[in-house]
């Protein structure tokens, strides 16, 4: 409880001067992203609700949730093992599940946005939020590749929109990217870079350019390992190795596809695509479009590039 009440007081001391402190955190999309940020959302005292279109998502992402929340534990507090449960307890009774986003977001301070990467279902979400949420709260996405300014055209709310974009796993990675677009407000840009920090994370600002900085960096490289791929110049395994042995990476670009998953690398590509059809470095992957087809979805379904079957 120390480490959960402290990281919540420290947020509010930095932010109070500015604008009312985010207490009510809406996570929207119980996948791979939205698990993570829950976790880390609670984990740092804040009240948060995590929402999917079924009971039975949520649930699953509830499980996922105390797995990777016990071995933060197991890390954090290795020789404290009652402080470890007291802290595992309060950050899971922080934590409540819905399928009824609308309800949820009637009284939320903060949404957070982390469903499937597709701009029309992200348009219709926000829109129907936006008559119901209050009027001080803030609206996010975390987006790995779509405009903050197009999945935000649905909202009156423009000023109170801005983009927070995590990393996989959350719990691990340190990085939250702090996205703002020509209407974000510099109150809401503020209480967006306050709550990436309570959350225990560096904070980066970046413009509402395609891929923001790091994906604009690590996905003309990822899209370069499946070209070589393709062209049959080494195996996805050298690459693989190639890459963690030569560049220290901690993972290759196969291993990182399966991680982040097939289908949302996908929907990057796709996307870009659209923005910028004569880009070569841009046209889809017949190869991954492949393996999407098949439901081989990298280690969220058992296989990608490699089987993850036991
Ligand atoms: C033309 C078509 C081409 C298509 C290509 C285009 C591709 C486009 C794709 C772009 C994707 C963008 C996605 C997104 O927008 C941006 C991203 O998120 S990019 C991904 C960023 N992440 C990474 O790069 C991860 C790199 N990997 C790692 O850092 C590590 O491998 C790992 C995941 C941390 C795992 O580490 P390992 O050492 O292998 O494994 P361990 O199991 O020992 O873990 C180490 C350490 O971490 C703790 N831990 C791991 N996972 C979790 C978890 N989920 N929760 C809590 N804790 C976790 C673990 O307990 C260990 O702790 P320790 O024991 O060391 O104390
Ligand atoms: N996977 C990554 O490594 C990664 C990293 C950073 C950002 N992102 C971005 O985060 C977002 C989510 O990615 P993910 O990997 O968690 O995907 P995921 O497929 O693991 O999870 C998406 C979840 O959203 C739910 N969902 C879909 N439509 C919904 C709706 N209308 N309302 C509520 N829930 C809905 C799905 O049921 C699913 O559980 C995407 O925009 C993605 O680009 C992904």
């Amino acid at each position: 409880m120390a480490f959960a009440t402290s990281a919540l007081v420290r947020s509010l001391s930095t932010s109070a001067s500015r604008q009312a402190a985010i207490k009510h955190v809406t996570v929207i999309g119980g996948g791979l992203m939205g698990t993570g940020i829950t976790q880390v959302a609670a984990q740092s005292g804040h009240n948060v609700t995590m929402c999917d279109v079924s009971d039975d998502i949520v649930q699953k992402g509830l499980a996922r949730i105390q797995d990777s929340l016990k071995r933060v534990v197991k890390k954090k507090y290795k020789d404290d093992p009652t402080a470890g449960q007291k802290f595992f307890d309060s950050t899971m009774e922080n934590i409540r599940i819905d399928t009824n986003v609308e309800r949820v977001a009637a009284s939320t301070d903060l949404v957070i946005e982390a469903i499937i990467e597709n701009l029309d279902i992200k348009q219709k979400l926000f829109s129907s939020l936006d008559k119901v949420a209050p009027q001080h709260t803030i609206f996010a996405s975390n987006t790995s590749s779509l405009p903050i300014k197009d999945i935000a055209s649905t909202c009156e709310r423009q000023d109170r929109f801005g983009g927070l974009h995590f990393f996989n796993p959350v719990p691990v990675m340190k990085l939250v990217e702090v996205v703002r677009f020509g209407a974000t407000s510099n109150e809401t840009f503020q209480s967006l870079t306050d709550f990436g920090q309570a959350v225990g994370k560096t904070t980066v600002s970046c413009k509402d350019t395609p891929g923001f900085i790091v994906n604009r960096l690590l996905v003309p490289y990822m899209m370069e390992a499946v070209r070589m791929l393709e062209r049959g110049e080494a195996s996805a395994r050298d690459i693989d190795t190639a890459m963690k042995l030569g560049a220290g990476y901690p993972m290759g670009p196969f291993e990182l596809c399966d991680y982040v998953g097939l289908d949302t690398t996908k929907f990057i590509v796709q996307g870009w695509h659209e923005l910028d059809p004569d880009q070569p470095l841009f046209k889809p992957s017949e190869l991954v479009n492949k393996l999407v087809a098949e439901g081989k979805l990298g280690m969220k379904s058992g296989e990608g590039f490699y089987s993850y079957k036991k």
